[in-house]
This record gives C-alpha cells, sequence and structure tokens, in this order.
C-alpha cells in the first residue's frame, strides 16, 4: 500500500474541488503550496544537564484574507510535510467559516510525554523565541493543538510579551481566561462538533440526539468536549478511545466520569465501569453506531476501514483523519462525512471571538461565545448546502468549492503584484 501522505492528501481534494467547482487553473496555482516554509533548531537544557536539539516548525499558508492562524502540535511524528498539511486546511477552514484570517500551523518533533514540566516550559520558549519574527496580533497567531493546551499557550505569550516589553494578549489564542483568553474555547471545537452533527441530522429529518448512538476516537480536548457535550444532549455515547485503546458499552458511556478519569493521569485501557468492555482503535472505529467522531489524528479512515464502517454519518473532529481513497468509498457506501475544515471549525471560530475580545480589551459572556459559534456555524454549513444543490456533490467537495473560491477570489482582487 503506498505511504500516506497529508499534504498530498490535501492537494489531491484541493484539485477534486478545483475541477468540480470549476476554479480558475491560473489562481488555483498560487494556493497549492504555502506563502513560507520554517525550519528551527531548538536547543534545550534537560534536568539532569544534558542538552537535546529539537525540531520545530511554523508553515504559513496563507495570509489573503488576514493574518496567518493555526495551532501548535508536539508529536513525536510530527515533520515540516505535516505542518504544510495542516497549514493548508487551516486556509481553507478559515475561509469556510468566513473569518478574517488566513492559515499556518506549526509544531516541534518531539513526545511530550517524556520531557518534565519545566522542559516542556524551556522548549516552549525557545519555540517562541526562535518563530518570534513572524508571529505578531496581526500577522500570525498561534493557539493549540495535539499535546498544547492553554498552558504552552501562556508560555509563548509570555516569551512574546516579555521580548516586546509589554503584554501582547492578541499573539496567541487559546490562552488562560485569566491571561485573556475567551470563555468556551477550550470546549469550542468539541462544540461545535456536535453543533455540526445535529446540523446535518436535522437535513436528513432527524431533529434531536436522543439516543443517536455516537463513538469518538480520542479523548484530548477535541474528542472529551465532544463525548461530553453529546451525553449532555442525549446523544448514547457507545465508544471512546485514547492512545491505549478504546472502551464501548451498548447502554452508553458517561462521558464526564471517563474523563475526569483521564484526568487524573489514568489512560483507558484502565478504565473499569458495569458494561464496559475493551476494544481496539479498529473496533471503535467500525462499531455499530449513527456517528462516528475520529478526533485523534490524520489518516484514520483508510481504504480498509472505509469497507467495514458501520456507521451512518461521519463528523471529522481531527484534521486530515480520512484518506482520499476513503472518501470514495464513503460515497459509494452512502456514509455521509462532514469534513474537518466544517466540523472541527468551531476551535478557530472561538480563536476569533477571543482575539476580536482582546483587540476591542473587552470580555464576553460565555453563553455569547457559543450563540455566536452556533449562528456563525449555521450560517455557514447553509452554504454547504447551497453548494451542494448547485453542484450535487459531497459535502467535502462543497466546503472545498466554497473555501477555494473565496481564497481566490481574494487573491483576484488583490492583484499579483509584484
Ligand atoms: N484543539 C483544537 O482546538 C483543535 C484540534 N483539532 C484537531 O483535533 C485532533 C485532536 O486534537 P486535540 O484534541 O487538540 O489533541 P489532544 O492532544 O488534546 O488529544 C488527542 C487525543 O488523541 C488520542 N490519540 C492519539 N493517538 C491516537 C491513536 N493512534 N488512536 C486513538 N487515539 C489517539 C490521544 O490519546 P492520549 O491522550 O492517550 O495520548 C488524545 O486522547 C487533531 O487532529 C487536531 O489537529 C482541530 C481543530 C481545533
Ligand atoms: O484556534 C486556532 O487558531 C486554530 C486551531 C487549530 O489548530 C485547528 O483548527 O486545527
Amino acid at each position: 500500500m503506498k505511504k500516506y501522505d497529508p499534504f498530498e492528501n490535501v492537494q489531491t481534494v484541493m484539485e477534486q474541488a478545483a475541477i468540480l467547482g470549476k476554479i480558475d487553473r491560473r489562481m488555483f496555482e498560487i494556493i497549492k503550496n504555502p506563502q513560507r516554509e520554517t525550519k528551527v533548531y531548538l536547543p534545550v537544557e534537560m534536568d539532569d544537564g544534558s542538552i537535546r536539539v529539537f525540531e520545530g516548525y511554523r508553515v504559513q499558508h496563507s495570509n489573503i484574507r488576514g493574518p496567518f492562524k493555526g495551532g501548535i502540535r508536539y508529536h513525536q511524528n510530527c515533520d515540516l510535510n505535516e505542518i504544510k498539511a495542516l497549514a493548508t486546511w487551516m486556509s481553507l477552514k478559515c475561509a469556510v467559516a468566513n473569518i478574517p484570517y488566513g492559515g499556518a500551523k506549526g509544531g516541534i518533533q518531539v513526545d511530550p510525554s517524556t520531557l518534565s514540566k519545566r522542559e516542556l516550559c524551556r522548549l516552549t520558549r525557545r519555540y517562541t523565541y526562535a518563530i518570534e519574527p513572524l508571529i505578531g496580533a496581526d500577522k500570525d497567531i498561534p493557539a493549540p493543538d495535539v499535546n498544547t493546551n492553554a498552558q504552552t499557550m501562556a508560555w509563548v505569550l509570555d516569551t512574546y510579551s516579555m521580548l516586546h516589553g509589554k503584554p501582547c494578549p492578541g499573539v496567541v489564542t487559546g490562552k488562560p481566561v485569566e491571561l485573556g483568553g475567551s470563555r468556551g474555547r477550550a470546549s469550542a471545537t468539541g462544540r461545535g462538533v456536535v453543533i455540526a452533527t445535529q446540523l446535518v441530522l436535522k437535513t436528513n429529518g432527524v431533529d434531536s440526539l436522543d439516543g443517536v448512538k455516537v463513538a469518538v476516537q480520542g479523548m484530548g480536548n477535541v474528542g472529551a468536549n465532544a463525548a461530553r457535550i453529546f451525553c449532555h444532549r442525549n446523544a448514547c455515547v457507545v465508544a471512546l478511545s485514547d492512545v491505549s485503546g478504546g472502551i464501548y458499552c451498548e447502554s452508553g458511556l458517561d462521558a464526564d466520569a471517563v474523563s475526569a478519569f483521564l484526568e487524573e493521569g489514568h489512560l483507558l485501557k484502565d478504565y473499569q465501569a458495569e458494561g464496559v468492555s475493551h476494544i481496539s482503535n479498529t473496533e471503535l472505529l467500525t462499531c455499530d453506531c449513527d456517528v462516528l467522531v475520529p478526533a485523534a489524528l490524520e489518516n484514520q479512515i483508510n481504504a480498509e476501514v472505509a469497507e467495514q464502517l458501520r456507521c451512518r454519518y461521519i463528523v471529522e473532529g481531527a484534521n486530515g483523519p480520512t484518506t482520499v481513497e476513503a472518501d470514495a468509498i464513503l460515497e459509494q457506501r452512502g456514509i455521509t462525512l462532514i469534513p474537518d475544515i466544517f466540523a472541527n471549525s468551531g476551535g478557530v471560530i472561538v480563536s476569533y471571538f477571543e482575539w476580536v475580545q482582546n483587540i476591542q480589551e473587552l470580555t464576553w459572556e460565555r453563553s455569547q461565545v457559543n450563540e455566536m459559534l452556533e449562528k456563525l456555524m449555521t450560517a455557514s454549513f447553509g452554504e454547504l448546502l447551497e453548494e451542494r444543490k448547485k453542484t450535487a456533490c459531497s459535502y467535502r467537495m462543497a466546503a472545498y468549492i466554497v473555501a477555494l473560491r473565496r481564497l481566490l477570489y481574494a487573491e483576484d482582487i488583490k492583484g499579483l503584484f509584484p
């Protein structure tokens, strides 16, 4: 089997959408590749006095619609190619949501579970120092992604602010509320996944989540918040997983209890409760459910998995969990997929609200944030439905066509000088 390449995957999907949406080829070439790719080497003193040099990246795909925007990932398999794909998805996502941002992504090749908190802090500060010339509230605004969180953003913010001699809250989003973060940002991506699910179910005549069977892969920021909100809205969360494996309960899991267990530092392989059995990652993906939410990493639903799926809907919490080969099989099998660049846009939408609050020196109530999130996602879903009507295509193609049109329209009116 051919090795999965995330950047090749996103470029292939863009090509398909460009053909289907009759996108101007000349302009399309401009956004196929990122505007800037940066690689940095980060020397960090370990707690035992040794020095390790880590590789870090920041890829800035497009800033035609506004400042570059996108998270920072810490993962042992992270490389420049993955970050290029993630940065491209950010440009497309911000265009679908119609928020005034371009796309970027950053990362460090590191397994953060092998570092102490002090080592992680030093690594984050060194990374921020290295990319400082590239970022800023009106240039490029990082946020959390896999294995980074509000604490990481606090370190980025503090390092950047020290270098600028003043507090610069707008340089990052997803920071702690006490340092200018927005209420509702921590749960926003998961909340958006639930909103996306409700929107597609409604289109198919299902008006409530009551008893809808959901399986969620990944119990991090996105997966855990989505699972908890699904439970609060009376869905039946039958399966959950983390890197150690999955758990299954036909009558429904208590996502709050599972989250609390994980927050104590345990792994799901050690979770015990009545009626709960342990399953593999593949068993989770292929379990009998209405809605499958992949919320871990890329390349989880490949052609082989796609043939075995037993869900009716896939709502992509993760970026790039489904390969282009699997997409074709899902269409053939009549499984409806709600694509990442719409389904997980709740995070960057609330990041946008956070940035607006920072610029205006205001703080919004949580209810205002959540209402505005729902409003923006509902409007954007309406545009996908319109495009589907016009082009008779999948939700993925509709989202890419909407995004490409917006990006290329902005390129076109700007002109190409110099
Ligand atoms: N954070 C955000 O706001 C946004 C995130 N995303 C995307 O959502 C996805 C998840 O991000 P996020 O929740 O922030 O990351 P986290 O680091 O918070 O969580 C990742 C989760 O995935 C689990 N995981 C890792 N590898 C596997 C695997 N092979 N099989 C099953 N589970 C696995 C991890 O398990 P363990 O904890 O045991 O390692 C963890 O539960 C990513 O694709 C990210 O790009 C998209 C939009 C916004
Ligand atoms: O909140 C943000 O700015 C970006 C979050 C992110 O990295 C993503 O949507 O993939």
